[in-house]
């Protein structure tokens, strides 16, 4: 046994310095995707009993064998431990290592059983047979064609990975990145990467600008390497595209650039006018001021402008329709009495082929959708309904009695682009966006695209709330061009003492302090918190107490937390944990997955755009069942059951607590909002509007009264766009 030395630290006694270990992985105890700290138990040559062995690697999988030098600890919790300060794997050789190796369920497809037929049919050749001539596997029995080239494959993605964490490893980069960087590049990843590090920041989300800088500097790239600024004046761009905008002032692009890069602008200028003169970007005067725009967006907003002119232009599928019949008729089918806005907005529908119809929640906007599809069907016009988000398509389906589908369900979306485009254009007279105010450029563009050149349009929406998460402000800008006719509803049919949503909403959207006076038969409340954990507190209470007894909701399912942000303590990232525990604590069952433990039970959100399985961005779910034996998890999205696999979680978030710009167009029985100084750069108004008209029942504004005036009197700044201009000229 190592002799004890001097060099003893508190909880930790290091029993000798330098050694050198060699063995086999029994079990994995525990590895960091992000940072390679690993925990193994090791069947370690010259030791009678198992080791164990903590240290770093990239990727570790039972049955491979490893080298480590490092020296022997007693730990006070964990007690004798090898310390590894090198670490190195290979593949394993012996029959009993390679039987644990394969037995493992490391390769899709090979078991035990399986794996014990392949080791006796090819001993220690197996693992070359299966990379070099995996058809060669059919002669063990029960293993077909199909199989064979699958096991192949399998393990081709298992040596693609691994070499491509032991590249990012060995450029300074955590594993954590390793699957979504193999999903985008494949097998040749590591070429790719090396051809070009930059690549990563725009085709990996999530790949800081940093770190591609880091991985160049290894690769030896010069600081001023055309690569490198064409590089960051994309990811500058690319930053702003993410805030909405369609492009920036040239100044702003190249001062931002200049720090990023540290390198001076007259450097950047010239880069920067090659890759206008190229074609990759597009500079142009916006009032006044030399503006770089995505050369993709700048298309599509030019698209937008041209294609709604001609469709104005045509003639209108209504043509010969009496407006004043069609109003009585309308109000006949449905048995209600118009507002005078909602007269004039029907009967603009009858004359305009591009009519945009805006105002705040209660104005009547559904009732009037709901007229037209009973107009269409009573003077045999074809009409389609459809909504950005699942979740808005839904409760327009509920609330018209006609279907709904969301715009990438009807323009048919498919990881290759929308099958619905010119040359297949949609089948209708009358085309209805719901919740437009979400519409982005580039869903504006595939969805007049596809429009017939016929048929006439109907933007449906809310200008005050949030612009779309993608760029653009399209609803705004149509407006505001004055190009097209617009008709604002403005009769409020809630009233006051029915729904103090709605007076508050429509006081916030003003600017106005929305009166917060206690009310004991209102729908909405402002719970005062004075720190962010008191209103951390008073949420749990809220949600787990008060809400279910006073109005019978469930706390999970109904009650949806609203941030600013995801950063900070009223940040979804925080609360999501703390709610987690609170209302559905981790136990035996739950998966872990790059920082977020998903157990049954848990309320999740799709975080992104998924065709194959029909899943998209925003949509929440309930986790059914997680089967941790297959690393697989199950959610159920309203009633539909879609699976996912570990390395599909990173597709999910937690949801008890999600951000107001990913609830947009969704209406929650109750919302809570948090409303705190520590968050006054994000919280503006159109914001906390957006917040309070997602709920239908009850919210609960929960902090400051200070923040809530700062959130009231801040106005967000406008995106910068193109295609308001477009429309003018
Ligand atoms: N002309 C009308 N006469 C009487 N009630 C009406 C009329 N128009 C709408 N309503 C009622 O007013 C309420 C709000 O209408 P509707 O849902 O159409 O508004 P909205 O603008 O779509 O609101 P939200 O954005 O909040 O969903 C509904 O209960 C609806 O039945």
């Amino acid at each position: 046994m190592p002799k004890p030395s001097a060099l003893a630290a508190s909880d930790q006694e290091a029993l000798s310095l330098s050694e050198h270990l060699v063995g086999s992985i029994e079990r994995v105890t525990f590895h960091n995707d992000e940072t390679g700290f690993c925990v193994l138990r090791v069947k370690a040559r010259g030791h009678r009993k198992p080791v164990v062995v903590v240290g770093h690697a990239p990727s570790v999988a039972i049955g491979e064998v490893i080298e480590a030098s490092g020296g022997w600890l007693h730990d006070r919790n964990h007690g004798v431990q090898f310390r590894a300060h090198a670490l190195a794997t290979s593949a394993p050789t012996t029959a009993e290592d390679l039987q644990r190796f394969l037995g493992s369920g490391l390769l899709r497809g090979v078991g035990p059983a399986v794996a014990q037929r392949l080791i006796a049919s090819f001993g220690a050749r197996i693992l070359d047979v299966i990379e070099k001539k995996p058809h060669e596997l059919t002669r063990v029995q029960g293993i077909g064609m199909a199989k064979a080239l699958g096991i192949g494959e399998a393990w081709t993605e298992h040596r693609a990975l691994k070499d491509i964490a032991a590249f990012l490893n060995a450029h300074g980069i955590g594993g954590f990145l390793l699957t979504r960087i193999y999903r985008a590049y494949g097998v040749g990843a590591i070429d790719i990467i090396k051809a070009n590090p930059y690549r990563l920041v725009l085709d990996i989300p999530g790949f800081e600008f940093a770190l591609a800088d880091q991985v160049a500097l290894r690769l030896d790239v010069e600081p001023t390497a055309e690569m490198r600024l064409q590089a960051g004046l994309a990811h500058v761009l690319s930053e702003a595209v993410k805030e909405g905008h369609s492009g920036l002032g040239a100044d702003e692009l190249l001062r931002q650039a200049s720090r990023l890069l540290d390198v001076t602008e007259a450097e950047l200028g010239p880069v920067l006018d090659a890759q206008c003169a190229a074609g990759q970007l597009v500079a142009d005067g916006l009032s006044g001021r030399r503006s770089i725009f995505l050369k993709s967006l700048y298309g599509a907003e030019m698209f937008i402008a041209q294609r709604l002119k001609d469709l104005a232009r045509g003639e209108h599928p209504w043509a010969g329709l009496d407006a004043a019949q069609v109003i009585a008729e309308a109000e006949a089918a449905i048995g209600v009495t118009y507002s005078p806005s909602q007269r004039e907005a029907l009967a603009a529908a009858c004359r305009s082929k591009v009519l945009v119809v805006t105002g705040g929640p209660g104005v009547g906007k559904t009732t009037l959708i709901r007229s037209l599809t009973r107009l269409c069907a009573q003077h045999e016009r074809t009409i389609a309904l459809c909504a950005p988000t699942g979740r808005a398509a839904k409760r327009l389906s509920e609330s018209t009695g006609f279907p709904a589908r969301t715009v990438h369900r009807l323009l048919e979306a498919s990881e290759g682009g929308f099958r619905r485009n010119a040359k297949t254009p949609l089948d209708c007279d009358l085309l209805v966006v719901d919740e437009a105010s979400m519409l982005d450029i580039r869903l504006t563009a595939a969805l007049l695209r596809a429009l017939p050149d016929e048929a006439s349009l109907l933007l449906v929406g809310d200008v005050d709330q949030l612009p779309s998460i993608g760029p653009g402000q399209i609803l705004s800008d149509i407006i505001a061009s004055g190009a097209v006719t617009v008709v604002q509803l403005k009769e409020v049919f809630r009233q006051e003492r029915e729904s103090r949503i709605i007076t508050v909403a429509h006081a916030i959207n003003r600017g106005l302090m929305p009166d917060l006076s206690h009310r004991p038969d209102s729908d909405l409340f402002f719970v005062e918190a004075d720190t962010p954990s008191d209103a951390v507190a008073k949420m749990t209470i809220l949600m787990r107490d008060r809400i279910p007894r006073r109005s019978g909701l469930d706390p999970v399912r109904d009650v949806q937390v609203l941030c600013a942000m995801n950063r900070g303590r009223l940040g979804t990232n925080m609360l999501n944990g703390e709610l987690q525990q609170v209302f559905n604590p981790p136990g035996p069952e739950s998966l872990h997955r790059a920082g977020w433990i998903y157990g049954p039970g848990d309320k999740v959100m799709q975080v992104r755009n998924d065709y194959e399985r029909d899943v998209y961005n925003g949509e929440v779910g309930i986790v059914r069942e997680v089967r941790r034996d297959h690393g697989e998890l199950t959610v159920a999205f309203d009633e539909r059951l879609v699976a996912y696999t570990l390395k599909e979680l990173d597709e999910l978030a937690l949801a008890y607590a999600v951000t107001i710009h990913k609830a947009q167009g969704s209406e929650y029985p109750a919302v809570i909002i948090p409303v705190a100084l520590q968050q006054a750069s994000m919280l503006g108004r159109k914001l906390l509007y957006t917040g309070v008209t997602r709920g239908s029942r009850l919210v609960i504004l929960l902090g400051s009264r200070a923040a809530l005036a700062q959130a009231v009197a801040s106005e967000e700044e406008p995106r910068l766009s193109r295609l308001r201009n477009w429309l003018e000229t």
